[in-house]
């Protein structure tokens, strides 16, 4: 899999809300009602990443769940992170 081009990225941003590029990975802060919240939000796309080979870099403080997601194999971002965050939005 190839890293997109900037345009597509760019084209793909406006139809996923919340998400940055940050670093030269694709971003964002979710913030829930609760540590519970989170961790059920955390453990849905554990299952959800395992199951696509797809794992996310992301940090829980409480009821807060950071996500950067870019693709190792590829040494950027791909179709395969746009899906991954277009499946967090639609869980969050
Ligand atoms: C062999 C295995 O499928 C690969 O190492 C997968 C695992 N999960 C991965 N996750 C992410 N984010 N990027 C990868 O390149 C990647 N590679």
């Amino acid at each position: 899999m190839t890293p997109l081009s900037l345009q597509d990225l760019e084209a793909e941003l406006k139809n996923l809300d919340g998400w940055t590029i940050e670093q030269g990975k694709l971003h964002r802060e979710f913030k829930f009602a609760s540590f519970v919240e989170a961790f059920g939000f955390m453990s849905s796309l554990a299952l959800v990443s395992e199951a696509n080979g797809h794992h996310p870099e992301w940090f829980n403080v409480y009821n807060r769940v950071t996500v950067d997601l870019t693709t190792h194999d590829a040494g950027g971002i791909t179709q395969k992170d746009i899906d991954w965050a277009k499946t967090a939005n639609k869980l969050a």
